[in-house]
């Protein structure tokens, strides 16, 4: 197995750039691929990403560049756009890089119109290429200045987890592997959309009680859909699951908190990138088709499409009828 000493990170943004300095930091030579030119440039010429990740230096062995064709001599890719454009960018790095290439999903979400995980749009996009899933609780400005972080990496090749979680570990930032690919990426993906229910609460001032409530049903929802897509009960409650709601949903460091909060709050968004308003009415969508039941989800779906006011949401989910916490009688 390849000690993956070149690493590829496709995508400038925050988590990308984050994630060029771990790799860096572990021993990895980087090349972090922006699709903007010119954001390529000002990166090499600042040696920072002030667009993506203002105010942290990029290690020395971080190299920025616009071309996909920089990215075809890296032992792995880590995949580190919206998980709405992976496919197309998928099947552009299908096309430059070597088959049997790692590509290592870390967006968190759902493709609309399909209802395939990151991993199978790799597998569809970049069948040549092997798709491995990185997810877990960890902000980028944490991860970027090297604050200790533990996430997950999976792919169904345990040797391969294994090894690129060894690639990519250094002191701060400290990854276990995991052959469960499905279950770490529903994690990641459900999350998101909880985050925003808990945001809204916030925004609501409906209380602490009401956010830890929303946060453990909303977690018995993710269990559910978890379940009926494959995923290990293990893999759910680790840190690619709960840790991650957990963290999104503990306050507006998270994007997608911070636009619960402004719709709780009736104010303008930030327009920064909120997956869970991407991914809300798939998972509901996908989650009807297997007579999974996922009221905070839908309530979040109807809400964000205008079809449900935040007053109707709550009194719905409290008019609930009673029922055991758990899924028996
Ligand atoms: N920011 C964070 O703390 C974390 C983010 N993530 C996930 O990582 C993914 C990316 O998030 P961020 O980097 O934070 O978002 P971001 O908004 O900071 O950056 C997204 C980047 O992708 C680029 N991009 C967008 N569409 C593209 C396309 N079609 N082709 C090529 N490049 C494209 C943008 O130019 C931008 O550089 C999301 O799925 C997010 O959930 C995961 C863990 C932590
Ligand atoms: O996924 C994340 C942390 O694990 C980042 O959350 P947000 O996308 O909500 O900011």
């Amino acid at each position: 197995m390849s000690d993956f000493a070149r690493i590829g990170v496709v995508g400038a943004g925050a988590w990308g750039t984050a994630l060029a300095n771990a790799a860096a930091r572990a021993g990895r030579t980087v090349t972090l691929w922006s699709r903007d030119p010119a954001a390529a440039a000002q990166m090499t010429a600042m040696r920072e990403n002030p667009r993506g990740l203002p105010g942290v230096a990029l290690e020395d062995a971080v190299q920025p560049t616009a071309d996909l064709a920089d990215l075809a001599d890296c032992d792995a890719l880590l995949l580190v756009v919206p998980a709405q454009a992976c496919g197309p960018v998928a099947a552009a790095l299908g096309e430059k890089v070597p088959p049997g290439t790692p590509l290592v999903s870390c967006a968190k979400g759902i493709e609309r119109g399909t209802g395939a995980f990151m991993s199978e749009v790799i597998a569809r996009a970049a069948p040549d290429l092997i798709p491995a899933v990185l997810s877990g609780p960890s902000f980028a400005a944490d991860v970027a200045r090297g604050l200790p972080t533990a996430v997950t990496l999976a792919a169904v090749d345990t040797d391969l987890a294994r090894a690129l979680a060894a690639a990519l570990g250094s002191a701060s930032f400290r990854l276990y592997h995991s052959a469960d690919v499905r279950g770490v990426e529903i994690g990641g993906a459900a999350k998101n959309v909880l985050a925003i229910a808990a945001g809204i609460v916030a925004g609501r001032r409906l209380g602490a009680s009401a956010g830890a409530a929303i946060t453990a049903r909303g977690f018995a929802e993710l269990l559910r859909f978890g379940a009926a897509f494959g995923a290990r009960s293990e893999t759910l409650t680790g840190l690619s699951g709960l840790g991650d709601l957990i963290l999104t949903a503990s306050g507006p460091q998270s994007r997608n908190f911070a636009l619960g909060l402004a719709l709780g709050a009736g104010t303008a968004a930030d327009g920064k990138l909120a997956e869970g308003a991407y991914t809300a009415s798939v998972l509901v969508a996908m989650a009807q088709t297997r007579g999974v039941d996922m009221p905070i989800c839908a309530a979040v779906e109807a809400v964000l499409a205008g079809r449900l006011s935040i007053e109707a949401a709550i009194e719905a989910l409290m008019a609930r009828p009673q029922r055991s916490e758990t899924a028996g009688p």
